[in-house]
């Protein structure tokens, strides 16, 4: 047999006509630029545009057949041709929550920076605004929800709605509430609540009645972790908001949260970023403001990388107070209150916006 060199591999596979459009797989690109000969044995991948592709298999025996027809039937191909795809399709699954309209993530890099506090009150605000709202607590490090919102020790009640067995998600201040700390124990070790998180979360989302919802929140857990990927691919999350404290640390945090949602395989559009804690004004000097943790340091970072900034929230301490006893500020019409409703309308314009000018969202299909 002939010494074998990647041109006469090319020209063989000349004869392999694509169906439907006449044209061979070498001038459509099809053969990758990885052709390896190794005394008589030759490998190489074909790429096809879509894993839905109907001639995969044909292609890659064809391409076996000219090999040893045009060169030598001595040529070892078979089994050596690898198949690529450009675009591997979304597989269809069904949208499990196919009344909610909006699917928002309250992400921050950092705990303890607040992300809770802004996601209840954001909860409760967007109800005072007249929007149908739900709240997943999908913190599995630190479930603070269900003490904001003073329902810890309500029972979980199922009911079945044709046939299915379904969680019934507690109603409080016009909000839709559940937790992972309803379904996995706060009491045991993080790593063994990890291991339990995703398939809990996937039951808060699919085996909840959920019903009708215009806003459904999901406080995530702080940081990047695999709880993130399983939310992005169970859900078509239509964008996520960044919750971060000026200080640098936080803000470098929050810097790497944004990377992690909109790093091209994630792509989930970032709505803004909220500065909580962005300074203090005691009660008795209302005019006076202290910036403990530095000054706008979220504000930078938002015109630097180029994201709203939806709302700077003060350090207020009947906040944690609010938190502690179930009653959100968001639902009085002190300042605090107003600055959280502030944020709500922030949040729907950043919603309305991004919707009119990005295609609806996609679960994120990711492939090993
Ligand atoms: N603007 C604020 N003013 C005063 N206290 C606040 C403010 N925001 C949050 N807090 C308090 O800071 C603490 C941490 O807040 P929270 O639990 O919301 O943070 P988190 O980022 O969700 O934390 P974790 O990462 O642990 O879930 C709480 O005690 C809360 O009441």
């Amino acid at each position: 047999m002939e010494t074998l060199y990647p041109r006469l591999i090319l020209d063989a596979l000349t004869n392999v006509r694509y169906p439907g459009n006449g044209k061979n797989i070498v001038e459509l690109g099809m053969v990758e630029d990885d052709i390896r000969i190794d005394g008589n044995k030759v490998s190489f991948s074909l790429i096809f545009d879509k894993s839905t592709d109907p001639f995969v298999k044909s292609l890659v025996k064809a391409a076996e057949t000219a090999i040893n027809t045009y060169i030598s039937p001595e040529v070892e191909i078979k089994g050596n041709i690898a198949v690529k795809f450009r675009h591997t399709a979304p597989e269809p699954r069904e949208n499990p929550l196919p009344g909610v309209k909006n699917i928002i993530g309250v992400s921050s890099g950092k705990g303890g920076v607040g992300k809770s506090t802004v996601a209840s009150n954001l909860a409760v605000a967007l109800a005072r605004l007249g929007y149908k709202v739900g709240l997943l607590d999908a913190d599995i490090f630190g479930p603070s929800v269900p003490k904001m919102f003073g329902v810890e020790d309500e029972p979980i009640y199922m009911e079945t709605v044709d046939g299915n067995d379904l969680i019934v998600p507690i109603e409080k201040y016009g909000v839709k509430v559940l937790s992972i700390g309803f379904l996995v124990d706060r009491n045991s070790p993080v790593l063994w609540r990890g291991a339990m998180a995703s398939r809990a979360l996937n039951q808060l989302i699919t085996q909840a009645n959920w019903g009708e919802l215009d806003y459904f929140l999901i406080d995530m857990p702080p940081g990047t972790s695999d709880i993130h990927l399983t939310l992005v691919q169970t859900l078509a999350v239509t964008g996520v908001v960044i919750v971060s404290t000026p200080q640098e640390v936080a803000l470098a945090d929050a810097r790497k949260g944004i990377a992690m949602f909109t790093d091209e395989k994630v792509n989930v559009p970032v709505l803004g970023i909220v500065e909580n804690m962005a300074w203090f004004t005691p009660a008795a000097h209302p005019d006076e403001r202290y910036y403990l943790f530095g000054r706008d340091g979220a504000v930078k970072l938002s015109e630097e990388l180029k994201v709203k900034l939806l709302a700077q929230i003060p350090i207020v301490g009947t906040i944690c107070e609010g938190g502690d006893s179930g009653s959100p500020i968001a639902l009085n019409d002190s300042i605090t209150g107003e600055a959280f409703l502030d944020l709500g309308r922030s949040v729907v314009e950043a919603v309305e916006e991004r919707n009119s000018q990005l295609p609806p969202s996609a679960k994120v299909v990711t492939h090993s």
